[in-house]
Formats: structure tokens, C-alpha cells, sequence
């Protein structure tokens, strides 16, 4: 490598200072050249070498160049400071800086740094997308994150050749065809209780704002209607809670509520430790006899689609109250608007709609709209700073790991495998139809090559078997193209 003498010189041991302003010769020797294994490069820019000239450079040593430089822009600033530098990536399998994240649905920042940090490219959209939009999207995504909204279904993921896995940034996992993605060797993650907290406190401000009609209240007076009433406005204290599905959500719902002085009841398909004096039920009429206020927390799944429709709303009390933040389509709409309308309800708090818009701005409809005492929330039930970073945080680790070193666990539709991997050996990763026989097929190969195994474990669901060894690098190229011709095999990665 030829070196200018007049170069300016920053960074440590490691760096490496290159270009002498004026001289593009020097561009090109360093490109070609086998330097030290530096971490870091450092570019100065003179007159004619533009940025993606410096990009170029920084991507044929592995290296992606400092974005703050794209964004600086402008006049080149004094060459006593780097004007970009460029962090070299270790070698790995596949350049990390090739790994392509689409980020939908105004995912958290937390994430995106995450990502960032990775080197991964990132590219993120404010809404949900059209099935035809995210088939083409898909094509060259190697990890996508959504939310709440966007279907993944299995005819979108087809042409999701490199798809390595998805990451639901919430709870809920409904809107992606699991089954469809387990089959296709791709692991789905989520945030199992990172907004627990949050729909929790919405639900319990929810019980005190139809206790006392604070939504017409309000909505009263800010049209200029002095409307000062008791009547049918009451203490929650001492009042009845019907908590249906006592998980992460309806258990925390539970320990606030009796903080207030409320009683609880729940009633779940599984059996569950009561928290504090919440009590269980036998069956859900019973819950829906005994309570003041009804709160859904179930998932949605074909036991709970329209678990709430006219027969169970003739079951609640005259006068009580019905709030879900769940999934839309636990409630039938229609017949709790008639409830409402004939007073049998005296009102309901709705968080989730059975058709919700893809974007924010939309318009949107709902046979709920102008009913007395009726609050209408856009699925906010997740929606606080701190759910999202945490989401965006837990998420975006899972989705890391799985890609750097394999591990599924947390993930909702696959074989949980996590352990450490040794520095001197190289990972295969290895997603098969879990059919007889495999494994004597995987270890024929094995001792063909009389390969020194350091690790082998394989873990299976009804579908798929999940394999990962770790093994000598001189022969792992080998062993992962012969994996990958085997009949059975879905999905082979190597990784270091
Ligand atoms: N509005 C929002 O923004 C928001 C935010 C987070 C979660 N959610 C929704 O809330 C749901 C619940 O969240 P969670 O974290 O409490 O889930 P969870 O899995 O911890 O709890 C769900 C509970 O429902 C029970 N259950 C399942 N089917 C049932 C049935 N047929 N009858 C009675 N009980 C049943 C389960 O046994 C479990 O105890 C999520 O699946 C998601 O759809 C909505
Ligand atoms: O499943 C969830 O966590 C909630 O429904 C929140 O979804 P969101 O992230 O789309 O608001």
C-alpha cells in the first residue's frame, strides 16, 4: 500500500488514515492492496472523490462507511478530521451489511438502532402494506418486523426466497400465517408481555371513564353543553371485575383492580394461580352473570372468534359494561351495538376492530360510532413510549440472535435451540421435514468427510426438526452443500 507522506493521520493502531488530497492514485492502491487486518478506515476527501467512490472502497474490505458522513453532506470539512470512516465488519458467512430489514407499522427506534449497530441495511414504512406491495418487498428481505396489522400469509411468503424470519413487534402473532412460516423454516417472534403493562392501566382508566360517562362528558362540553348529572353514574369500588383470559394482560388487569376495591372473577380455559383475592369461574356465562364490568383478554383464535356475540350479551347484567382489548373479532359488533342501543349495556370501551385501517389518516367506520357512552380507542392498548422501546428492544434481540447464531428461543411457531458457540468452530443450521431418517443421512455425511463434530443438537415439532452442529471450519463449506442437497432439507445456513 502506498502511502502519502502529508496524509493526515487520526485514529490508533488499528485505523488506517487513507488519501492524500488530490492524489485519486492512492484510491485505487488501497482498494487493491492486502492490508493488516485494520478495524477501522478513515477517509479524507479531496476534489474529485465523490462518496460512493469512498462506499465502494469501505464494501470491498467489509466495511460499511460511518452514516453521520452521509448525512453531514455539504462542504468538505477541515481535513484535520476524517470526513467519513469506515468500520471494518469481521468476515463472517454472509457480509452482515447484505442482511436486508424491513421494518413496518412505525416500529420502535429502539429496534432500528439495534439493527443499525448489526450493520444490517434497514429500510422502515410508517403503515401496513397491500399482500401485493409485501410480495414484492419480499423478494430480497431477509428479516421482516411488523405489528398488529400486516397479514403475512402463506402465499406472501413464496416468493420470500431469502426470508430468514419474521419479528411481531407486540403480542399478538394472528396475522401471520404460522404454520405456512414454520414450514418454510422461518421462526416467528414476538413480545410476549413488553405492553402488558400498558392495555393493563388503559383497561382500568377505561372502568372509571364508563362508570362516570367521561367520554360523553366531555365530548358534551366540548360542543358547549353544561350537562351536570348523577344518575347512572357510579363508584367502581366494591364493584364486580369479569377478567375472560387470566394471562399476562387479565392477570395484571386483576391486581389493579382489587387495588381499587374492586371483586374480581375470571375465567380462563386453563387452570391459573388467582393473583392477590381474584377468583375463578366455571364457565364464561357464569363470569358474565356476576359482573359489573366484563374485559376480554383472549387471543384470537377460532375458540374466540365472536366468543361475545347476542347470546352471551343477554347473559350480563342489566345496566353492566363491556370493554375489549383484545382482537375485534371476539366481539360481535352488531349485536353489542343492539345491546347498547337498548340499554341492556350501559356501556363499552372498544380498543380493536374486526377490519382496521392500514395506516394512520384512513377513515374508518364502525356501527359503535354516536352510541351513548361509548369509548372508541384506535388500538392503543400497546401504544406508550415505554412498551415500544421495550418491544423494540426484546424483539429486535431475538431477531439478532437468530440470524447471528440460530437461536429460536421465544420464537411462537418453531423448536426452541439456544446454546453458546465455540469461537474456532463454524455452525451449520439446518431446518428439515421431520420425517424418519434424517438424521442418518446428516451423519452418513459426517463420517464420509471424518469430520470432528463439537456440537450436534436437533430438536423437532410435528412439521420440522431443527439441527444445529458446530464443527471443524476446514470442512464445513462442505458439509453445508451437502445438507442442503438432501431431499428433506429446508433451509441450510452456515454461520461464523
Ligand atoms: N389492544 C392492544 O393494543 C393489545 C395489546 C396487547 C395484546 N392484545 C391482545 O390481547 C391478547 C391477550 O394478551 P395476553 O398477553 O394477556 O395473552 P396471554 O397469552 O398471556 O393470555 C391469554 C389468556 O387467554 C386464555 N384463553 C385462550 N383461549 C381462551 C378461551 N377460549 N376462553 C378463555 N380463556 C382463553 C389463555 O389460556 C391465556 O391465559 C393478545 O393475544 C392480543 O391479541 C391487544
Ligand atoms: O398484539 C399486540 O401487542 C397489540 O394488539 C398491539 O399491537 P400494535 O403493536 O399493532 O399496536
Amino acid at each position: 500500500m502506498q502511502e502519502a507522506d502529508d496524509r493526515p493521520r487520526t485514529g490508533g493502531r488499528e485505523d488506517i488514515d487513507i488519501i492524500r488530497p488530490g492524489d485519486n492514485e492512492h484510491l485505487t492502491a488501497f482498494t487493491d492492496c492486502n492490508v493488516r487486518a485494520p478495524k477501522s478506515i478513515n477517509f479524507y476527501r479531496f476534489p474529485y472523490a465523490s462518496f460512493t467512490r469512498f462506499r465502494n472502497i469501505a464494501a470491498a474490505h467489509r466495511g460499511t462507511i460511518d452514516s453521520s458522513w452521509v448525512k453531514m453532506g455539504g462542504p468538505a470539512p477541515a481535513v484535520s478530521a476524517p470526513d467519513a470512516t469506515c468500520t471494518l465488519l469481521p468476515l463472517t458467512s454472509f457480509p452482515k451489511n447484505k442482511i436486508k430489514v424491513l421494518l413496518l407499522e412505525n416500529i420502535s427506534n429502539t429496534a432500528v438502532e439495534m439493527f443499525e449497530s448489526e450493520r444490517f441495511q434497514i429500510e422502515t414504512a410508517p403503515g401496513a402494506l397491500t399482500e401485493a406491495e409485501l410480495v414484492e418487498k419480499l423478494r430480497d428481505v431477509h428479516v421482516l418486523g411488523i405489528r398488529s396489522k400486516m397479514h403475512v400469509s402463506a402465499e406472501a411468503m413464496k416468493a420470500a426466497r431469502r426470508l430468514l424470519a419474521i419479528g411481531c413487534f407486540c403480542i399478538g402473532t394472528n396475522q401471520v400465517d404460522l404454520e405456512a412460516a414454520n414450514l418454510r423454516g422461518v421462526p416467528v417472534f414476538n413480545a410476549p408481555f413488553s405492553n402488558t403493562r400498558s392495555v393493563a392501566e388503559l383497561v382500568i382508566g377505561e372502568v372509571i371513564a364508563l362508570a362516570r360517562q367521561l367520554g360523553d362528558r366531555s365530548a358534551e362540553l366540548h360542543r358547549g353543553t353544561w350537562k351536570k348529572v348523577a344518575k347512572g353514574c357510579f363508584e367502581i369500588r366494591g364493584k364486580t371485575l369479569g377478567i375472560v383470559g387470566y394471562g399476562h394482560i387479565g392477570s395484571q388487569v386483576g391486581v389493579l383492580a382489587e387495588m381499587l376495591g374492586m371483586q374480581v372473577k375470571f375465567f380462563d380455559i386453563a387452570t391459573k394461580m388467582p393473583m392477590g383475592n381474584n377468583s375463578a369461574v366455571a364457565t364464561l356465562e357464569e363470569l358474565l352473570a356476576a359482573s359489573d364490568f366484563v374485559t376480554l383478554h383472549v387471543p384470537l383464535s377460532d375458540a374466540t372468534t365472536r366468543m361475545i356475540g347476542a347470546g352471551q350479551l343477554q347473559h350480563m347484567r342489566k345496566g353492566s359494561y363491556l370493554i375489549n382489548a383484545s382482537r375485534g373479532s371476539v366481539v360481535d359488533l352488531a349485536a353489542l351495538a343492539d345491546g347498547l342501543r337498548e340499554g341492556r349495556i350501559a356501556g363499552a370501551a372498544v380498543d380493536v376492530y374486526p377490519t382496521e385501517p392500514e395506516k394512520n389518516s384512513n377513515g374508518f367506520t364502525t356501527e359503535l360510532q354516536g352510541l351513548a357512552n361509548v369509548i372508541l380507542t384506535p388500538h392503543i392498548g400497546g401504544s406508550t413510549e415505554e412498551a415500544q422501546a421495550a418491544i423494540g428492544r426484546e424483539v429486535a434481540t431475538s431477531l439478532i440472535k437468530y440470524v447471528n447464531r440460530g437461536t429460536t428461543t421465544g420464537a411462537v411457531n418453531f423448536p426452541q435451540l439456544e446454546f453458546p458457540q465455540d469461537s474456532k468452530s463454524h455452525r451449520i443450521l439446518n431446518v428439515h421435514q421431520n420425517v424418519p431418517g434424517v438424521l442418518r443421512n446428516v451423519n452418513s455425511i459426517i463420517s464420509d468427510l471424518d469430520v470432528n463434530i463439537k456440537a450436534q443438537v436437533n430438536v423437532t415439532d410435528s412439521n420440522i426438526g431443527y439441527l444445529v452442529m458446530d464443527l471443524d471450519k476446514a470442512v464445513s463449506h462442505e458439509v453445508e452443500a451437502a445438507l442442503r442437497e438432501l431431499p428433506t432439507s429446508i433451509k441450510t445456513r452456515i454461520l461464523y
